[in-house]
């Protein structure tokens, strides 16, 4: 069993967690956090040792019931490896002790690519984290980019993309950020770092992008352009999509026109905490004109897509499964990820 280790029980690391939790060859020796808050009843309730950055504060926690296992050094200590699923920046920090230990560490996207010098997509390079102490799995829309670009790129050949990206304001529990009423350009100057972050797992694709951020909580929406290389039709594209494990296609026939009917229906499903893993890709906006015009919408859960790469991307550090298809199988398995469509 691989021991892991959560730094960091957020938004990210409390899925990340779970989704350890229900692997077959992973334990969760322990979750981390800096103050008492709702989460950290959550992890007694799943029975997660909870560690803390600061032992200063333990009184606090065992006030509140909450028992502490001891500082995030004695879990680290305990482990094969750690997730860093802690705040953007904060990762670059904790970097040295993992260096100390001698530990294998996964960043998360709000780190720049050389907090790890290696950024991670299960399908796209797999192969290349054997050997790497630190990999990065890239953001969640980078990560909904990757999917999509290298799963066309691979069938088609991609010869540029640009794409626009309407994000979140916030996370759901978020509720000191905005915008409330307005539409915010984030960043006003192009391009976002979306391109260039997608740039660190598919060097070779030509791509542009631009974002803004929308007073909304669950999921980002993108509007995505690629130019093929080679000719194809609408169907054929169609069908790399149903052949793809976490690309999902959101049917003309669900009559789902919005982020929120789409939550709705990952609510339905009886996702855990209405996630939605796969990329949800509208089949009604996928459009090939002249040949090798490429258009689409596209949903991306950003507090769900990265969950399934972070499990790839323990076993592809710790090298314990060599075929990324048996990695991604046995990932989305555990979890329960069956694509929409
Ligand atoms: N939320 C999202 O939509 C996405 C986030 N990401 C990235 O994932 C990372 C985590 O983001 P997110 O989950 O949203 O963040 P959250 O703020 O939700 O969670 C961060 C967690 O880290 C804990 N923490 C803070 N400082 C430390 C520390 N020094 N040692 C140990 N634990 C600490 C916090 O505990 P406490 O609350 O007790 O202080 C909290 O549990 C970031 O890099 C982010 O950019 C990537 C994709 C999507
Ligand atoms: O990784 C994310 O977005 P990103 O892909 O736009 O960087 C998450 O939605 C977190 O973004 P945030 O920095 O707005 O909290």
């Amino acid at each position: 069993m691989i021991k892991v280790a959560i730094n960091g029980y957020g938004t990210i690391g409390k899925r990340v967690a779970d989704a350890v939790a229900a692997q077959p060859d992973m334990e969760v020796i322990g979750v981390s956090k800096t103050s008492v808050s709702a989460e950290a009843y959550i992890a007694k309730e799943r029975g997660y040792p909870l560690y803390i950055a600061d032992l200063g504060k333990k009184p606090a926690f065992e006030k509140a019931g909450i028992e502490v296992a001891g500082d995030v050094e004695a879990m680290l200590k305990a482990a094969d490896i750690v997730v860093d699923a802690t705040p953007g920046g904060v990762g670059e920090k904790n970097r040295p002790i993992y260096e100390k230990l001698g530990k294998k560490a996964i960043f998360q996207g709000g780190e720049d690519h050389e907090v790890a010098g290696f950024s991670f997509n299960a399908h796209a390079n797999y192969n290349e984290a054997e050997n790497h102490q630190f990999a990065r799995v890239v953001s969640c829309n980078s990560t909904g980019l990757v999917r999509i670009i290298h799963a066309l790129d691979q069938a088609f050949g991609v010869a540029r993309v640009r794409a626009v990206m309407v994000r979140r304001g916030a996370d759901p529990d978020d509720v000191k950020r905005g915008p409330i009423d307005a539409i915010v350009l984030n960043p006003a100057s192009i391009p976002s770092h979306h391109g260039p972050d997608v740039n660190t797992v598919l060097p070779h694709i030509n791509i542009v992008t631009l974002a803004m951020i929308v007073p909304t909580t669950f999921m980002h929406m993108h509007s995505i352009q690629m130019d093929l290389k080679k000719e194809t039709t609408r169907e054929e594209v169609l069908k790399v999509f149903e052949n793809h494990s976490r690309i999902g296609l959101v049917r003309k026939t669900m009559g789902i026109k919005s982020n929120a009917q789409l939550r709705e229906y990952t609510q339905d499903l009886g996702r855990p905490r209405t996630d939605l893993w796969e990329n949800g890709v509208f089949e009604e906006s996928v459009s090939i004109l002249d040949g090798k015009e490429f258009y689409c919408f596209q949903a991306i859960h950003q507090e769900a897509d990265v969950v399934p790469e972070n499990i790839d991307c323990i076993r592809a550090l710790m090298g314990t499964v060599k075929d990324p298809q048996e990695s991604i199988r046995m990932t989305n398995e555990a979890l329960g990820l069956v694509a929409i469509g």
